[in-house]
């Protein structure tokens, strides 16, 4: 009888808290199934996963890589995909700059469980991605402060500019702003969600969050309280900075992590492809889930057909 070792992958740690990285796994070629499980297995534990030198060429090979940890979504519930590939959402820099902490898509009701970012054209310096750890910013509240988020309710939202061009003069920073809201989005999430897999407990915030469902607190206040959890999850301890190299690929759990692309490259072109996995709907510490406002997400969540 034949034992087949499977290898076992080696992750290098970036940080205590978040991020750890892993030279020359061929992803461009099938994954085994037990290597896809250890994949997730230190996607639940590190967060945010580098892949360098991964042989990751062409959008073919990211979907596939994606779909190894469930259906994916639409590229964006309004954003046009890339031509003749729905799953697919360009990150490209003449649109401007995701330089704002976010989870992506929390404005829908069951947004990404994770995301992959994989980099096609890259500035000669700067345009990092930043990813932080949600979970290491609860831990880190003070116990009064963290017992008072596990009861608060945020209203997430895109009718928010944090993905359109700060500069006035960008050609067609107006139109990206409609094709972005062109469908209003409204949904109500935990502000402490727990994670499905790992029981975790994270800060779900981040650029959507506009609000908290506190009747009687002003929306001033509101954002003041939203600002005080979010400083916890930006602390640098909290942050792992990812370089990116020619042929890289980085996987994030979108349920308990934010990111921000710093705008620090000096218009040199950047593009990345974005392709996301389908989640689930988030859960508080009591059990409650979140409920949609406004806004279908049906045809958002319905899942991709691969190739
Ligand atoms: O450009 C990046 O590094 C991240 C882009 C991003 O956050 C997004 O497209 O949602
Ligand atoms: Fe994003």
């Amino acid at each position: 009888m034949t034992t087949i070792t499977e290898t076992k992958l080696e992750f290098t740690k970036l940080g205590s808290r978040i991020g750890a990285e892993i030279r020359g796994l061929d992803l461009g070629a099938e994954l085994s199934p037990d290597t896809i499980a250890q994949i997730r297995e230190a996607l639940n534990v590190h967060k945010a996963l580098v892949f360098r030198e991964a042989n990751v060429r062409s959008d073919e090979d990211q979907v596939r890589f994606a779909g190894y940890f469930g259906p994916l979504t639409k590229a964006h519930p309004t954003v046009a995909s890339v031509d003749g590939k729905p799953a697919v959402l360009p990150v490209d820099s003449e649109n401007g700059s995701a330089n704002n902490w976010h989870t992506d898509v929390t404005f829908v009701v069951n947004p990404p469980q994770a995301s992959t970012l994989r980099s096609i054209t890259l500035p000669a310096y700067g345009g990092e991605t930043l990813i932080a750890s949600s979970a290491g910013a609860y831990r880190d509240l003070p116990d009064e402060l963290r017992n008072f988020a596990d009861t608060l309710w945020a209203i997430h939202t895109n009718d928010y500019d944090y993905s359109v061009p700060k500069n006035l003069e960008h050609a067609n920073a107006e139109e990206r702003r409609k094709e972005f809201t062109r469908i209003h989005f409204e949904t109500a999430h935990p502000v402490v969600r727990v994670h499905p897999l790992t029981g975790e407990r994270g800060l779900f915030i981040g650029g959507f969050a506009q609000r908290l469902r506190i009747v009687g607190l002003s929306n001033t206040e509101s954002r003041d309280i939203l600002r005080l959890l979010q400083a916890y999850v930006t602390r640098p301890e909290n942050v792992v900075r990812v370089d990116w190299e020619p042929d890289q690929l980085v996987l994030f759990d979108n349920r308990i992590t934010q990111h921000y692309a710093p705008d620090n490259y000096d218009g040199q072109p950047r593009k990345l492809n974005r392709v996301t996995i389908a989640g689930d709907v988030p859960v508080g510490v009591d059990g409650r889930s979140s409920t949609a406002i406004k806004g279908d997400s049906s045809t958002y969540s319905e899942t991709v057909v691969l190739h």
